[in-house]
């Protein structure tokens, strides 16, 4: 029996009913014996995936049928052929499901593309540390940007407040309504593991920010998890370019850590597709004239209006444009 890279339960998170429906793809094929699964690593080609309701992780490549379509983590799929998880066996994904979210990133600022990482998570947790290095309030707007524009929720973890006040942090996004989690060593993670408990959680940080700090405290057999992983793609986690799913412990839920994510491109996201995420604002911008960005430079826009006669909270209205200017 093989478990490489997941921990505890394996019946928890991905296939528990969320609060999107769980379309299956339209061309049903004729793979009745298909086995579902979850994609928990992808490298190279070969796909690492853990058997849903079974304790069991294998290999499997992309069956032919496929074509191009892309394989990524999160993604849920049926796999057919040798799916005993035994030394050298390799099974085949013949069908993927439709997604439920998509996160993708561009790759490098010479790469116009924007490629999928991560399928279906339905929270993203922003990792910063108050110092060392310093927090950048615009890096932190781009991925919550993103996180909107996916339909993720986000959570910021504030890292090392040892070393730094979060006061200003949480006075800037406080007022957006994202939940704000401080962290030190030795701290006490309840409030974080009540956050993560039954989501599927994409974590996306800078390097040094704490990150491995914070999943190892999170799922305490990480090291050895992780060890098995590494024997599998010969590379350690943070040389891989995929990120990787793991399962946390009672009562549940996923983080997926995402060691290649480097940036968000933002080009397709329009004042309108990002202002949806919030549903007061969204009431209030139906107002706005015509074209209207809703940026502090426009003479009309309804948001002044309605914090001239107190609807709207200013600190409110600043947190979102300070955000807005991030894509602008
Ligand atoms: N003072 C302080 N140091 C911390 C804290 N959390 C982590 N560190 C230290 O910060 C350094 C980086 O931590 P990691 O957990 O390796 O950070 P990471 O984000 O995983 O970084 P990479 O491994 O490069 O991706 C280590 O020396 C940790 O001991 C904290 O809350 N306070
Ligand atoms: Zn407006």
């Amino acid at each position: 029996m093989s478990r490489q890279g997941i921990t505890s339960d394996p019946h928890a998170g991905f296939d528990r009913p969320g609060r999107r429906s769980r379309p299956r793809t339209k061309d049903r094929p004729t793979y009745d014996k298909a086995v579902p699964a979850i994609v928990v690593t992808v490298d190279r080609g070969r796909f690492r995936c853990l058997i849903e309701g079974q304790d069991q992780v294998v290999s499997t490549t992309k069956a032919r049928n496929l074509g191009r379509k892309a394989v990524i983590v999160g993604d849920r799929v049926r796999l057919v052929g040798d799916t005993s998880g035994d030394e050298g066996s390799l099974a085949r994904i013949v069908e993927v499901d439709e997604r439920e979210t998509v996160l993708r990133r561009t790759a490098d600022d010479d790469d116009p593309f924007e490629r999928p990482i991560v399928a279906n998570a339905d929270q993203l947790v922003i990792v910063t540390a108050l110092a060392d290095p310093p927090p950048r309030v615009g890096m932190i707007d781009r991925i919550l940007v993103a996180a909107y524009d996916a339909g993720l929720d986000p959570v910021l973890v504030l890292t090392k407040a040892d070393l730094g006040s979060p006061d200003e942090l949480i006075a800037a996004y406080r007022p957006l309504g994202v939940p704000v989690v401080t962290t030190e060593p030795g701290s006490e993670l309840s409030e974080l593991r009540r956050l993560l408990a039954g989501h599927r959680s994409v974590l996306v940080g800078h390097s040094g920010v704490g990150k491995s700090t914070l999943v190892n405290a999170l799922i305490p057999d990480i090291h050895r998890e992780v060890g098995e992983v590494n024997e599998v793609t010969g590379r350690g986690r943070h040389t891989s370019t995929s990120a990787i799913a793991l399962a946390l412990p009672d009562p549940g839920g996923w983080v997926i850590d995402t060691p290649g994510v480097r940036s968000f491109g933002l080009s397709h996201v329009t004042p309108d597709s990002f202002i949806a995420a919030f549903s007061d604002l969204a009431d209030i911008v139906e107002d706005c004239p015509r074209g209207c960005r809703h940026d502090s430079t426009e003479p009309e826009c309804a948001l002044d209006a309605a914090v001239a006669d107190g609807r709207l909270s200013a600190e409110r209205l600043e947190s979102f444009r300070r955000m807005e200017r991030a894509f602008g």
